[in-house]
């Protein structure tokens, strides 16, 4: 099976979580596209009443057109469950996300939320973080400085470029991608990363998941991760 099709598989799993009159988070990505088409399948089938909360525009229009009815953040007293993609997890079910630069949002989006579930295809199962590169949103004010401090400290920083102009988050932010090739201790890592001015936030996801779906050829399984 392709990485593609593994995608779908786990998309399709997790709408079996999403039940009548829930507020649900809905993650970034090509994974959770996927999850969102058949969310959309559900509440036209099933016609029950959901609410989603995107964490992109890309999920917001995809939603919008699907019929699932969408609220922002601040219009919402709680979320019940968020679904989301992830680059990597780690074998402490600690992850990376922000490979689509969404991961400020995400974050904020998943700390809010009572449950988390990540979806994802087998390759993105590790036993350390590390080799996905790590990213950064950052203010665009003093990058230059912020990403010479980062190269100091042996965190082989690159600005994330689309031709010579900065990819630009949601948020009007720069990205500055890490590659560290093997991160052993991700909480000292977060500290570090949390203590710096002009990080706005980092995409390292620690102890947020609470249930892993990971495709495989077999099928999709399910993992409780705390
Ligand atoms: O910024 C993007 C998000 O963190 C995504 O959840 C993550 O990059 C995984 O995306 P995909 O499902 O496309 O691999």
């Amino acid at each position: 099976m392709n990485q593609d099709a593994l995608k779908k598989m786990v998309g399709q799993e997790a709408v079996k979580y999403i039940h009548d009159g829930m507020v649900v988070g809905l993650g970034t990505g090509s994974t959770v596209k996927y999850l969102v088409e058949a969310l959309g399948k559900k509440v036209k089938k099933d016609k029950i009443h959901i609410v989603g909360v995107p964490t992109s525009h890309r999920t917001a229009e995809r939603a919008r057109r699907l019929g699932i009815k969408i609220k922002n953040i601040n219009d919402v007293d709680h979320i019940d469950l968020t679904i989301d993609g992830a680059d990597q997890i780690d074998r402490n079910f600690q992850g990376i996300k922000g490979g689509g630069i969404a991961h400020l949002i995400e974050k904020i989006v998943a700390i809010n939320s009572k449950k988390n579930i990540w979806i994802v295809d087998e390759s993105k199962m590790t036993k350390y973080l590390g080799s996905f590169p790590l990213p950064l949103e950052v203010i665009p004010y003093g990058s230059t400085q912020l990403f010479r401090r980062l190269a100091k400290m042996d965190f082989h920083p690159t600005f994330r470029m689309n031709g010579d102009q900065h990819v630009l988050t949601h948020s009007n932010n720069y990205i500055i991608d890490l590659h560290l090739g093997k991160i052993k201790h991700p909480h000292k890592l977060s500290r570090k990363l949390d203590d710096m001015t002009g990080i706005v936030e980092h995409g390292l996801f620690l102890d947020i998941v609470n249930m892993v779906i990971v495709g495989y050829d077999n099928g999709p399984k399910t993992i409780k991760a705390r």
